[in-house]
C-alpha cells in the first residue's frame, strides 16, 4: 500500500526543520512531493546551542534537565509551525498525509553509552498538527547495540536502485557531520559517519568573518590548505577504524587550527571534510566508481573540488543534477523511514548502523 508520509529533519547543522512529502510503500519511492523549510530564529538557535552544551552531562535519553526543557519545547513548536506553513502553501489538510516521520533534534550521540538523544515531544506535535507521528528511529538500534547512525542509507538505496549506472556507487550527505552509504548492486549496502562535515567550518566562519556558512565554498577558493593540518587531523584513530561508525556533531571540537589568515583556515576545514570523506575508499570492498553528494556541502563548489580531486578518477556528482533535491533528500528520508517503521520492515543492519540483526524502529504518537 502507497502511503503519504511527511518527513521532518532538524540535522546538526542547527539552521533549521526541512519539510518534505514523498508517496511510498516503504520499499520504492513513487513520487517526490513539494518540500519546504522552516529556519531556527537566532534565539532558537542559540537555545540549541545552550542544549547541545547540557546534553553532554546527560545520563538517560528521556531526561530533560535545565535548559533542555526550554529548548524540547521550542523544537516542537517550530516542527508543528513548518507543518503548518507547509500545509497552508501547498492546499494539504491534516488528512490527506498518512504519517509524519519527525526526527527531532540531536543533542547528544553516545552510543557507546547506548545513548542517543534526540529531543522533540511527539506526542504533543501530532496533537498540534492532527496527524500520526513516528519519532525515535534511532532508539532501539542503539539499544541493541548498533551505533543509531546513520539511517538514510535505506533511503540512497531506493533511489540508487532507479538509477542505470555501473557500481559502485556512493552516496555522500555532507551536513553537519558527514556520512556516506555505499551501494554495489543489491549485494552490499555499508554505511557509516566519515568525519566532520560543515560543523566546523560553519563555527570557524562564524567566529572569523561572523558568516553563517561559506556560501558556494567561495572564501575557501581563495585560501591556501595546509596539508600537514590535514594530514594531522586524520592520523586520528576514529578515521582508521572500519564502517560502521558514527559521530556525535562535537566530536571534533577539539581540533584547531590556531593562528591562521581566515581565507586559510576555510580552505584547510574545507579540505579535512573532503580528505576524511575520501579516506573511507580504503576502507570499503571495492573502489567506488561514482561519488553522488547531497546535504548542503553539496553547494559548496570548492567542497566538491576537493572532492573530486581526492577520489579521481571517479565521478563526482552533487545530487540535484540526478533530479535528487539535496537540500530535501534527508527530510524525504525520514518520512520513507516512517513508512517502512509502520510496515515493520528494517530501517538498520548490521553493514550500516552494526546492530546484531536488521531492525526496525520507531514509536508512533496519535493526535
Ligand atoms: N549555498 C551554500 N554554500 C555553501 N555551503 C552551504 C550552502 N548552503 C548550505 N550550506 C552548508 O550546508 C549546511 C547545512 O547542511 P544540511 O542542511 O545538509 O545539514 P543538516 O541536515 O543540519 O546536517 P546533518 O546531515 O549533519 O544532520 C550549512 O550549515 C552550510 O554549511
Ligand atoms: C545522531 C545523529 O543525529 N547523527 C546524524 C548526524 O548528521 C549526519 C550524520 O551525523 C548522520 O549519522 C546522522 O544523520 C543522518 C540523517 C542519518 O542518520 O543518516
Amino acid at each position: 500500500m502507497m502511503l503519504t508520509a511527511l518527513g521532518l529533519m532538524s540535522g546538526t547543522s542547527l539552521d533549521g526543520v526541512d519539510v518534505a512529502l514523498i508517496e511510498t510503500d516503504g520499499k520504492q519511492v513513487k513520487a517526490f512531493g513539494p518540500s519546504g523549510y522552516r529556519p531556527y530564529t537566532h534565539a532558537e538557535r542559540n537555545l540549541l546551542r545552550q542544549a547541545l552544551t547540557e546534553a553532554v552531562h546527560l545520563p538517560q535519553r528521556d531526561a530533560r534537565p535545565g535548559i533542555l526543557a526550554e529548548a524540547e519545547r521550542a523544537v516542537t513548536l517550530a516542527h508543528a509551525e513548518a507543518v503548518a506553513a507547509f500545509t497552508a502553501q501547498n492546499r494539504m489538510v491534516p488528512e490527506e498525509i498518512d504519517i509524519v516521520g519527525f526526527h527531532g533534534q540531536t543533542v547528544l550521540h553516545r552510543p557507546e553509552r547506548r545513548l542517543t538523544v534526540q529531543i522533540g515531544d511527539a506526542p504533543a506535535l501530532a496533537k498540534l498538527i492532527h496527524i500520526p507521528v513516528m519519532h525515535d528511529f534511532r532508539a532501539a538500534d542503539v539499544e541493541a547495540g548498533g551505533q543509531g547512525a546513520p539511517f538514510v542509507p535505506v533511503y540512497h538505496r531506493a533511489l540508487a536502485q532507479s538509477l542505470d549506472r555501473d557500481g559502485p556507487i556512493v552516496v555522500v550527505n555532507i551536513g553537519g557531520v558527514s556520512n556516506i552509504t555505499y551501494i554495489d548492486g543489491n549485494d552490499a549496502l555499508i554505511a557509516c559517519d566519515t568525519g566532520p562535515g560543515n560543523a566546523l567550518l560553519d563555527d570557524f566562519m562564524f567566529r572569523t568573518m561572523n558568516q553563517a556558512f561559506d556560501s558556494e565554498g567561495k572564501f575557501a577558493a581563495l585560501g591556501k590548505v595546509n596539508e600537514a593540518w590535514v594530514a594531522r587531523a586524520l592520523a586520528l584513530p576514529f578515521f582508521a577504524l572500519p564502517p560502521p561508525k558514527s559521530l556525535d556533531r562535537n566530536d571534533f571540537a577539539a581540533l584547531k587550527l590556531g593562528d591562521v589568515a581566515p581565507a586559510d583556515g576555510a580552505a584547510t576545514l574545507t579540505a579535512c571534510t573532503a580528505a576524511a570523506i575520501a579516506r573511507v575508499i580504503s576502507l570499503l570492498p571495492k573502489r567506488p566508481r561514482s561519488w553522488i553528494v547531497c546535504g548542503g556541502g553539496a553547494r559548496n563548489l570548492t567542497m566538491l573540488r576537493m572532492l573530486r580531486e581526492r577520489v579521481s578518477p571517479a565521478s563526482v556528482e552533487a545530487a540535484d543534477t540526478l533530479g535528487w533535491s539535496s537540500d530535501a533528500l534527508e527530510a524525504q528520508a525520514f518520512g520513507f523511514l516512517a513508512a517502512r517503521g509502520l510496515k515493520g520492515l528494517p530501517l538498520s543492519y548490521p553493514a550500516t548502523t552494526g546492530v546484531p540483526m536488521p531492525m526496525t524502529g520507531g514509536v508512533i504518537a496519535r493526535p
